[in-house]
Parts: C-alpha cells; structure tokens; sequence
C-alpha cells in the first residue's frame, strides 16, 4: 500500500548532499531531484529544505585552519548557498520545473504576523507550482539563534504547512534500537504515540557532516507527528529512496501521526522559546486541561504568575513541579493576571483554541 500524500516536506541532511572529502555529491543531489521532479508529476506538492551550503561553500573556496569557526561557517555559506541553489535551479530546470530560495532564521517563526506572512509566501510559491527550497539563513544565524539543526527547521515547516508527511533524507536506514555499526541492532520500522525513551539507545554522536544527529531528529518527529503529521526518516544515500518510501517499498522508521491540531495550536506547540511569561497552575487545572475535553486556562487554577507577560504573548504553562504542560496566547496581561489569580468566574486567561498541550 503507498502513502496518498499530497503535500510533503522533504528534508536533506548534510550527510546526503556531502561526499566523504565534504564536497557536495552531484551525482546524488542529481538522483534526488529527478525523483523529486516524478513526484511533482503526480500532483503531489513538495517543499524541499535543503542543507549543504557550507559542503557548496567548501568545494570553492579553501580557508585557514586558524580562522575563527563561526566566521568561517558563515563565509562557506555564504558563498555555497549561490551555488547549491544554481545546482537545484539548473536540475529542476531539466524537468521545467521553478524553485525558489527560501532562507530563515529562528526569529522568523517567534511572532504570529511574521509566520503568517513567511506561510503566505511559500502558499503563493506552492499555488504557482514552484518548489521552494529552504535553507537556514547561516549568514546571519550564529550561536543561539541557530536552529537546532535543519531537522527542527523542517518539523516547522511541516507544521506551517500542514503538510500530511514530513520525510527526512539521512545517511542510515531509520532509527535502530542502537549503534547503526552493530549487528545486534534494527530499524524500528514503527513508532506511535506510546512514547519511546530514544535517549536510551540513540547515541548524542553525529556522523561527519551532520549537526543535530539522531536524537534531533527522534525528538522532532515524534512532535511532528503529534501534530497529526507523518514522519519517515530513511536513506538518502539509497537508489530511488523518496519513490520507494511512498510506495512503502523501502525498510525505513515511520512516526504514526496521531491527532489533527489546528494551524495555530501547530504554531505555539514550537514556540517555547518565543514565550516570555510563565504561569504556575494546580493540579486541578492541569487534569483537566490534559483531559481529551476541550478546556480553557481559567484564573481559578492558576497558582502564581512566575514571570510577566503583555496581552497577546506567548506563556508557558508549568505544574506545581515547574514541568512545562503546554503554551498558550495570553488573553490578558501579567497585572491583571495577578489580580484575578485564583478567582472563581472570571475571564480565561488562554482560550483553548489559543492553548498547545504537550502530551
Ligand atoms: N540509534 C541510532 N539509529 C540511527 N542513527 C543513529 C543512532 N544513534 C546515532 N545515530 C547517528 O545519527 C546519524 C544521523 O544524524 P546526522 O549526523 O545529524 O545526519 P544528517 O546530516 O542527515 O542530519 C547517523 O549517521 C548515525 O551515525
Ligand atoms: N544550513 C547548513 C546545514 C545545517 C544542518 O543542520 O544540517 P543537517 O545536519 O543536515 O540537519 C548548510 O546548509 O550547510
């Protein structure tokens, strides 16, 4: 049985693009966009966030070892993204296909006019049949504001988009239950909502190239698919892999995707770090809003205000043991908040269609 997907994300790690010198891989990159431009031809809308401005920025320019890391990541960048997009734009061109160039940093995704304008945008390029590739914008993105890796990029993609699958390229066939090296290991073909401990087996090590590794991308693909997405991660380096993983050919990991969430709830449940207040409730509160009901945050549950908020923020919703439960638009702001703090009958501070729960 194949996957009847009509949007997908398709994201290709580091470790795909790049040779094992660190040159980008022509050949592969070639592979993979005349299967792309097949999968374009079925009807199937397809968004490409891409890596490998740093392996392009490499096979150009050669740098002093003794340069400082940052400077030099932004300069093979800078100088590789002119050049990985002019491959996709020449392949793509082969099949008269348009791509665009679609570069983001983490703040783009903090303010709800910014992402809705950033969505507007890959919506238009979408309805004119263009495949936008996406990058982070390395340029400008250094230390703390960097993504995690563009695995988490990705994810917010998939969520911005409602896309139905999120397929992520790496250089292994899925997720193993251990070392990938070791014999004594095998691919989990299936996670659902159940909930694994990936820390326990998923070693923190990166192949060569790669930024986040596996534990990245365990964690962001079992919050994707939370969000009603379906996320497969397989072998880019294999033959006509993203063809074989729709048709459900290939041996790879497949996250269920559980629930349906809505646009907005999709965009809170990845803005912890855009929150600015934090507010403690009670173990009442919680059990309901954790409940399958469909509930608000009233003051009444509401123990303390920890840290100050404007009307219109983003806060984050702790337990009595300070353990995030979830994120929410405040209705109102901290003042008010404070004074109405276990009140009986008063106005939510979260409506729930403004309110993402962590499960
Ligand atoms: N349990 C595991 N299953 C699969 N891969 C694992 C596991 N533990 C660690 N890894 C490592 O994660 C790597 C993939 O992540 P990463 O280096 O970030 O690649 P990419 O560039 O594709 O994002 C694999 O090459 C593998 O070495
Ligand atoms: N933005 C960088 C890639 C960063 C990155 O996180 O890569 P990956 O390990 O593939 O998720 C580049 O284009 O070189």
């Amino acid at each position: 049985m194949s996957f009847n997907y009509s949007r997908i994300i398709i994201k290709i790690g580091s470790n795909v693009i790049t040779r094992a010198d660190g040159l980008p891989d022509a050949e592969r990159i070639t592979h993979l966009v005349n299967q792309i431009a097949e999968i374009k031809k079925q009807g199937i809308e397809v968004i490409l966030v891409s890596s490998g401005a740093v392996a392009s920025g490499r096979s150009l320019i050669s740098v002093s070892e003794k340069s400082d890391a940052v400077a030099v990541r932004q300069l093979l960048a800078s100088i590789g993204q002119v050049k990985l997009i002019n491959t996709y734009s020449h392949l793509f061109g082969k099949f008269s296909i348009l791509c665009s160039q679609v570069l983001v940093t983490k703040e783009d995704f903090r303010d709800r006019l910014h992402y809705l304008n950033m969505r507007n945008c890959l919506e238009i390029l979408l309805q004119h049949q263009v495949i936008p590739v996406i990058n982070e914008n390395d340029v400008v993105s250094v230390t703390e504001l960097m993504f995690t890796d563009n695995d988490e990029l990705a994810g917010l993609i998939a969520s911005m988009l409602n896309a139905q699958a999120l397929i992520v390229l790496t250089n292994v066939d899925g997720i193993y239950t251990g070392d990938p090296k070791l014999e004594s290991s095998s691919i989990i073909k299936e996670v659902n909502d159940a909930g694994i401990d990936f820390a326990s087996f998923v070693s923190s090590g990166r192949s060569q190239f790669g930024r986040g590794g596996m534990i990245t991308k365990s964690t962001i693909a079992h919050k994707v698919a939370k969000l009603g997405i379906a996320v497969h991660i397989a072998n880019g380096t294999k033959e006509n892999i993203l063809t074989d993983v729709l048709a459900n050919k290939v041996i790879h990991t497949r996250f269920t995707p559980t629930k349906k969430t809505s646009g907005k709830k999709k965009w809170l449940a990845h803005s912890e770090n855009a929150a600015t207040g934090v507010v403690q409730v009670n173990e009442g509160a919680k059990t309901v809003l954790i409940s399958s009901k469909a509930s608000s945050l009233l003051p009444v549950g509401i123990i303390s205000i920890v840290s100050d908020f404007k009307k219109g923020e983003i806060i984050k919703i702790v337990d009595e043991h300070n353990k995030t439960i979830g994120l929410g638009l405040a209705e109102y702001g901290s003042d008010k908040a404070r004074e109405l703090t276990g009140q009986k009958n008063q106005k939510a501070l979260v409506h729930y269609d403004y309110l993402y729960l962590q499960g």
